[in-house]
């Protein structure tokens, strides 16, 4: 076959006649760089970054970088050396290859064509960029900010989330070679003795469809006192407001209907005020902004209102919080209306962000653990972070999950209560919720990202099923149809005495609900074993509560440390530590 360019031989052609029939297309992609590069006038215009062209040394640098960009064309690109941050001229990002090449003129402030006042190491960034930037927790001040892959203002990679909205947003990510030496991405696995570094635990925390997730965590930024922004708490403000109005509709709605049967009397007096009853909720309440204490005052008087409102427990489309917020209906409409600490976990529909939610925080010392031995103790400094996701923005076959493989501890919430109630999909099909949640399970403990992943199974609204179970039998949930709510005397000591949770420990409880409780763990942990053949943890919560939240979040901790949680690890009643019980213990 002969010399190859730069004097290289082709070393498996060695010894071997030429294939004829491929004559024509040996040395192809030679020839064809020989001509696209050979004389300076083509190569000006063939490779252009930050409006200078390249050079033969400058594209093999290019090319030969360990992530190159892909599928690389002639034509104008503008690279951002810090980041290495890649696209064509006056678009936004498409790739991000290597960093720090010695490429191209310099990074022009209108390169990818964004249109904020936001500029990242001279470039002005899209809004797209601008939201990343947002949720990596980047101030977006206007100022120039430095966005090095490997300090930000830190690295904006590791904060998940910035993976999942740039997926989103189809922005690129750095592919792990792309991660400037490769020991900054294993930092938070293997630590040198020798760093300093702060280790962080990261917890991501799922559930299906208003299994609680949000209230757990508004509680845990309530317990582990990590501040709600300016932005968050107005708009929870907002959101409160809103329901409230929301709330009072649907009563003027279903005013109508109670009067029918029981005010039939004063029903002439009710017509004065049909107009507002039509449950136009813009139309009664245009602004939620704008302060409504004389309406609200007024509403109250109106004894339909009032009569309906005894009744609130029999409108089913009221949720049940509806009471709390509207016993407080005067004082939420004032402008001036600050939320409390329950009316924020109260308030359902609260997202703090639209699907994605992300704190991080550090345990306080609790006192059970200041007594403790130190050997036995957390180091207080460590540094934890809850990225709370909501099961609809992972995408179809929860294909996001990916960008969360750094997890430690996988928080999968389910609500007790959901055996009985059923979500309708756009097609009108109705699903068992308990069946829906069994399902996601399903799916995030076989992806592949979470292969290893230590478990928590958060068990929540407890203090609805002692309610609910009492009246709706567990067995209305297929999954569930071999329950037996009879308990034996023998089952009912064993199970009292393996149980930690102050929940399960309070006397008051019914028996049914402890026993569905621990039935309900017991499926989800059989599953999980048939599954991946390891164990999963489970913890009861109220999420209401904050010492129950508390009490998982803790746990959570201890298990993303235990090194012994492996199916080899037989003794499993010793893991059993401060928090939870051991649902399969108890029921053998
Ligand atoms: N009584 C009671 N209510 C709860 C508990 N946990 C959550 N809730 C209420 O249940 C509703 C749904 O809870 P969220 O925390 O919003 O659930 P989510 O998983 O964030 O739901 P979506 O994001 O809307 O899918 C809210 O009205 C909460 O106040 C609990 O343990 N007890
Ligand atoms: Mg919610």
């Amino acid at each position: 076959m002969g010399c190859m360019p730069q004097g290289r031989k082709c070393v498996t052609g060695t010894g071997y006649g030429i294939n004829e029939n491929k004559r024509k297309i040996l040395g192809k992609f030679f020839r064809m760089l020989k001509h696209l590069l050979s004389g300076l006038e083509v190569k000006q215009i063939m490779f252009l970054v930050n409006a200078e062209p390249l050079d033969w040394d400058q594209l093999m640098l290019l090319l030969k970088c360990p992530n190159p960009p892909k599928g690389l064309k002639p034509g104008r690109y503008w690279y951002d050396r810090t980041t290495g941050f890649w696209g064509k001229e006056g678009q936004r990002p498409s790739q991000i290859i290597s960093p720090q090449l010695d490429i191209g003129g310099r990074l022009m402030i209108n390169a990818s064509g964004g249109k904020t006042n936001v500029i990242a190491n001279g470039r002005r960034v899209s809004k797209e960029e601008l939201l990343v930037l947002k949720l990596a927790g980047v101030t977006a001040d206007g100022s120039n900010m430095e966005v090095g892959q490997k300090y930000i203002k830190g690295r904006i990679w590791d904060k998940v989330g910035t993976k999942l909205a740039c997926a989103i947003l189809s922005l690129p990510v750095p592919s792990n070679s792309a991660t400037p030496s490769g020991e900054e991405e294993n930092m938070n696995k293997v630590r040198p003795d020798n760093l300093p570094t702060k280790m962080l635990y990261k917890f991501l925390l799922v559930g299906s469809v208003k299994s609680g997730t949000s209230t757990i965590f508004k509680q845990c930024k309530l317990l582990y006192n990590v501040p709600f922004s300016e932005s968050e708490f107005q708009n929870i403000k907002l959101v409160i407001q809103t329901n409230l109005y929301t709330y009072i509709a649907i009563l003027l709605e279903e005013r109508e209907n109670f009067e029918e049967e029981t005010l039939l009397e004063n029903r002439k007096r009710q017509h004065v005020n049909e107009s507002t009853s039509s449950g136009n909720l813009a139309a009664i309440f245009p602004a939620a902004t704008r302060e409504y204490v004389p309406l609200m005052e007024e509403l109250w008087k109106d004894p339909a209102i009032k009569a309906t409102y005894n009744r609130i427990n029999e409108l089913k489309v009221l949720p049940r919080s509806a009471s709390y917020f509207l016993d407080q209906a005067v004082e939420i409409s004032k402008i001036d209306y600050q939320p409390s600490d329950m009316d924020i976990l109260y308030a359902g529909g609260i997202t703090l962000s639209n699907s994605l939610a992300s704190m991080e925080f550090s345990f306080p010392v609790s006192r059970a653990e200041d007594s403790l031995d130190p050997e036995y103790r957390h180091d207080p400094s460590l540094r934890y972070q809850i990225i709370r996701v909501h099961p609809t923005s992972l995408g179809e076959n929860c294909k996001w999950l990916d960008m969360f493989e750094d997890t430690d501890t996988v928080l999968f919430s389910v609500a007790l209560t959901d055996y009985d109630e059923y979500t309708i999909d756009s097609n009108g099909v109705a699903t068992n919720k308990m069946l829906a949640a069994k399902n996601l399970f399903e799916k995030i403990i076989t992806h592949k990202a979470f292969n290893n992943k230590k478990f928590l199974l958060i068990l929540t609204k407890f203090d609805l099923l002692e309610e609910k179970v009492e009246t709706i039998p567990l067995t209305r949930c297929e999954w569930f149809s071999d329950f037996n709510p009879v308990i034996s005397h023998n089952e009912k000591t064993s199970s009292s005495s393996s149980s930690r949770s102050s929940i399960v420990n309070n006397t008051n409880s019914p028996p049914l609900a402890q026993r569905a409780f621990q039935y309900i763990a017991m499926k989800f942990k059989r599953l999980f074993r048939s599954v991946t053949e390891r164990k999963l943890f489970v913890s009861l919560v109220n999420g209401l509560e904050p010492d129950t939240v508390d009490e998982a979040v803790r746990y959570a901790r201890e298990v993303s440390v235990w090194e012994k949680w492996d199916p080899s690890f037989k003794n499993e009643k010793s893991e059993i530590t401060t928090t939870t019980i051991d649902p399969e213990g108890s029921s053998s």
